[in-house]
């Protein structure tokens, strides 16, 4: 249904028909700043120039490996000529392949038309029939996703999920010796170090780019229902599946042999998964964050000129990662879709993959939002040491473990009165709050052996933090 009034019922400005064109989704809109990079990779624009692309040197390469009788290579000169198809591939050619697309109702065919149009200007007009030659669509599709995913995945989200690890890691160097509570299931627990925190963080955010950079891009050509049939037909001699995994190959992609006539999509899948747990785990940085900042062991810097609330003057929200916790999840939601719905197809196809595959620039485009504010939320924080101290200072009960395993170790290497230490601890700690004094003097009166009472002495909470700082060192990448 379209609207096409300048005004709508209620009198107002049809939105809609303003010039230029006012975004429906957020990412067009509000967010376009951070998320048009994409565009050059993942718009349907940027997949119409793939598919001009794909085509262009398939006829490259037929005429190469003289795939038919009457075949010779191209000139130097023909090949850039066909090649400069793609390069110029602009808005002009956008709404030339809309204007094709109007009367063929197949966008495919539009690209086939689209390129044939152009042969005569390059002396070639007598090749027309090579263009999409035993073609079926998805053989173009498969091919131009692939490489707009991989341009994707290498020019835009690896670079920003990289800058995001990267920071998180400096924070985490940076706050490696600062001494902090643990809080697990909420409650005051053995501290930590802030850094090493982080550094988890880092760790598994890492592993996950990792995976996300060996990601192996899959691409078929063999026709309708992946049998070389129109190919053999046409041409009996050649041999097609090298045709075909040279081509693709060509292409910097990974031949897959064996298919309907759709790629299966199982690497989208795949990748998919590991964008969306990346995302999860962006997420779940997100909300620690947000509860530390909101406990105090963050201040945020305030932006000179911003406003925290709009009729609350004091306040500086977490509004950076609330905004990529949002993000996340609704990339998550539609990387799930894709990665659960894409690996099924009816029979040799059903059309919903094309459907559904225009969403994969939505679904990057809320995962690079997610990660550019929170870097931009990062680079806000301050650690608070003097909150951290204090609360570690008003929590002296959480040596009830050191001083219990302590025992523990003296009762093994044969020291008398080291009965049921947990048990004391226990009666000493649960639920109480014990203070300094009152934990020196209780350790003070437990018989340990010199050197041990002397290393429990001189524990704090705050130096109660294990091999934190050591193991952001070591395995820290
Ligand atoms: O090579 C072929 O085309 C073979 C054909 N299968 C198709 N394969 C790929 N694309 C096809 C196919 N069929 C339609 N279309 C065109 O796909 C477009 C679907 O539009 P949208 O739902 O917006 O993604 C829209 O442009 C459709 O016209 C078959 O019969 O098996």
């Amino acid at each position: 249904m379209s609207n096409t009034a300048q005004t709508l019922p209620s009198g107002r400005v049809a939105l809609s028909q303003q010039s230029p064109a006012i975004a429906l989704g957020p990412l067009d809109g509000r967010y376009r700043p951070q998320t048009a990079v994409l565009v050059d990779y993942l718009s349907e624009a940027a997949l119409n120039r793939e598919r001009v692309h794909v085509e262009v040197e398939w006829f490259i390469h037929l005429c190469e490996q003289r795939a038919l009788t009457g075949l010779e290579p191209l000139s130097d000169e023909q090949k850039s000529g066909l090649r400069a198809i793609v390069a110029d591939f602009d808005a002009a050619s956008v709404a030339e392949l809309a204007e094709i697309e109007a009367v063929t109702v197949h966008d495919v065919k539009a690209v086939e038309y689209y390129i044939g149009r152009r042969l005569p200007g390059l002396g070639l007009e007598h090749l027309t029939p090579l263009v999409h030659f035993a073609c079926t669509s998805e053989d173009i599709n498969n091919l131009s996703y692939a490489l707009g995913i991989r341009d994707a995945i290498n020019h835009v989200w690896l670079p920003a999920a990289r800058e995001l690890v990267a920071a998180v890691a400096t924070m985490a160097r940076n706050a490696k010796a600062t001494p902090m509570l643990s809080h697990t299931h909420g409650q005051p627990a053995t501290p930590t170090t802030l850094g090493k925190e982080l550094a988890v963080f880092a760790h598994r955010l890492g592993r996950q780019v990792q995976r996300v950079a060996d990601t192996e891009f899959l691409g078929k050509l063999n026709g309708a229902t992946g049998t070389f049939a129109a190919h053999t037909a046409a041409a009996p001699d050649t041999d097609w599946p090298e045709t075909s995994r040279s081509f693709v190959s060509h292409l910097g992609l990974t031949w897959n042999p064996l298919t309907t006539q759709i790629e299966s999509h199982d690497w989208q899948a795949e990748l998919y998964a590991d964008m969306a747990r990346f995302n999860r785990i962006l997420h779940n940085l997100c909300t620690d964050v947000w509860s530390y900042i909101s406990i105090g062991y963050f201040h945020q810097i305030p932006v000179e000129g911003a406003t925290g609330s709009s009729t609350m003057p004091h306040k500086v929200n977490p509004i950076r990662f609330e905004n990529a916790e949002a993000n996340a999840e609704i990339s998550c939601s539609l990387l799930d879709t894709l990665a659960a719905t894409l690996v099924t197809s009816r029979w040799q196809r059903d059309l919903t993959d094309s459907s559904s595959q225009r969403n994969i620039g939505v679904a990057f485009g809320h995962s690079l939002l997610a990660v550019s504010n929170v870097l931009k939320g990062l680079d806000r924080l301050d650690v608070a040491q003097e909150v951290l101290a204090e609360d570690l200072d008003q929590n002296w009960e959480v040596l009830g473990e050191a001083v219990q395993t302590a025992m523990r170790a003296e009762a093994i290497a044969g020291r008398e009165g080291m009965d049921n230490p947990y048990e004391r601890l226990k009666e000493l700690t649960r639920g109480h709050r014990v203070d300094a004094d009152r934990m020196r003097e209780f350790i003070a009166g437990l018989g340990l052996s010199e050197d041990t009472a002397r290393r429990l002495s001189e524990l704090g909470p705050g130096q109660y933090t294990g091999l934190a700082e050591q193991l952001v060192d070591r395995y820290l990448d």
